[in-house]
């Protein structure tokens, strides 16, 4: 294959860890025979500002019971602009373009570039992917932009709609659950969540490689703008992987681990990967709703609690621990009260 020097060297990382692995045919085992595509539940966001009660309430129930038997779900008439989903489309590419050492600079995007895995011990561990992983915090500092002054704005601008759209989704699912909305609304605010745009390079070694190995979000929840065209996002339904079709009106939303325990399994955080593709290179950006680090996530109601209650900043460290140590996130198990 030619390098092109936009590229991550992932081919040299594939390389070693399929020449140090020991366990080799492990590779292989990642092959799903006759995958099944499925159709998200697919839910008309303009309900939620219907000035009838009851389509208010039916579109809140579509939101909850997909959010529970699938943990995804996709919306449309969300309000976020074409033109602003393309604006920031045209710029991710811009900024994946630039040759690798100018994405590694220091300081670009608060040091947030990372691609591949660099604890990966074996290929199965290993994603075909590059990212910068945004702490929004940082979004206003001129200074992280470097030469990509036309990103400032239009990330800026990204940002705000899609935190606007992810409130609005979180407070239909702590209301249904009967909780106290104020104490929850604290927790997350413009500077404390991420954005994460993604790109997955075309991949020619083997289709048995993920691009995003098997993960949960550890958030509350996900706004993904996936490819307009190519696809590769599959979650975990009913234990078997499905594909999700690329639908170019639409946005992805998956809850996260800290719905998953604030609501005490009532709403799934739902394993999902990224398959490659050996010839096109695929884009997503991921709005991931976080909280403060010293937010407490527990249970809204405690007694019944099947997880211990711990801090944000606590649960990302745990993971950062466990992905060092093991290769990948181990996440909610963790925390679990019965452990
Ligand atoms: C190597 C890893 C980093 C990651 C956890 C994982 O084991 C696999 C996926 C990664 C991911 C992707 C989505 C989110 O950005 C993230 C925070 C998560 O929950 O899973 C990251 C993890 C990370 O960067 O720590
Ligand atoms: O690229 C995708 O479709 C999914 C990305 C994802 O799962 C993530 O960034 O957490
Ligand atoms: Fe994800």
């Amino acid at each position: 294959m030619i390098e092109c020097n936009h590229n991550p060297p992932l081919i040299h990382d594939y390389t070693n860890l399929l020449n140090q692995s020991r366990d080799r045919v492990d590779v292989k085992r990642y092959h799903e025979p006759g995958l099944e595509e499925c159709e998200l539940p697919l839910v008309d966001l303009s309900g939620l500002l219907s000035e009838n009660d009851e389509e208010r309430a039916s579109c809140a129930s579509e939101i909850c019971k997909a959010s529970s038997e699938w943990g995804f779900f996709q919306i449309f008439n969300h309000g976020i602009k074409v033109d602003l989903l393309r604006k920031m489309r045209k710029e991710q590419a811009k900024l994946f373009k630039a040759p690798f050492e100018r994405k590694t600079a220091s300081g670009l995007l608060d040091n947030s570039y990372r691609w591949g895995n660099r604890t990966a011990t074996c290929p199965k561990q290993l994603s075909w992917c590059e990212a910068f992983h945004v702490p929004l915090s940082k979004i206003c500092d001129d200074t992280c932009y470097g030469e990509f002054n036309s990103l400032r704005e239009v990330m800026q601008e990204y940002a705000s709609a899609m935190q606007e759209l992810a409130k609005s989704i979180a407070r239909v699912l702590v209301t249904n659950m009967g909780a106290q909305r104020g104490a929850w609304e604290d927790k997350c605010n413009a500077s404390t969540c991420f954005m994460r745009l993604n790109r997955y390079p075309p991949c020619p070694v083997s289709p048995e490689v993920f691009g995003l190995v098997p993960h949960t979000d550890s958030d509350f929840l996900t706004i993904l703008h996936q490819d307009e065209h190519v696809g590769g996002l599959q979650l975990m339904k009913d234990s078997k992987w499905v594909a999700v079709k690329p639908n170019p009106d639409a946005l992805v939303v998956n809850i996260g681990d800290l719905f998953q325990a604030w609501s005490n399994d009532v709403y799934k955080s739902v394993e999902h990967k990224v398959t490659v593709n050996q010839e096109v290179e695929r884009h997503s950006i991921a709005y991931f709703l976080c909280p403060s680090y010293e937010s407490f996530i527990g249970c809204y109601d405690e007694e019944k609690s099947v997880y211990k209650r711990f801090t944000f900043g606590e649960y990302r460290s745990q993971i950062q621990q466990d992905v060092k140590t093991f290769g990948h996130k181990v996440g909610l198990p963790r925390f679990l009260v019965s452990t």
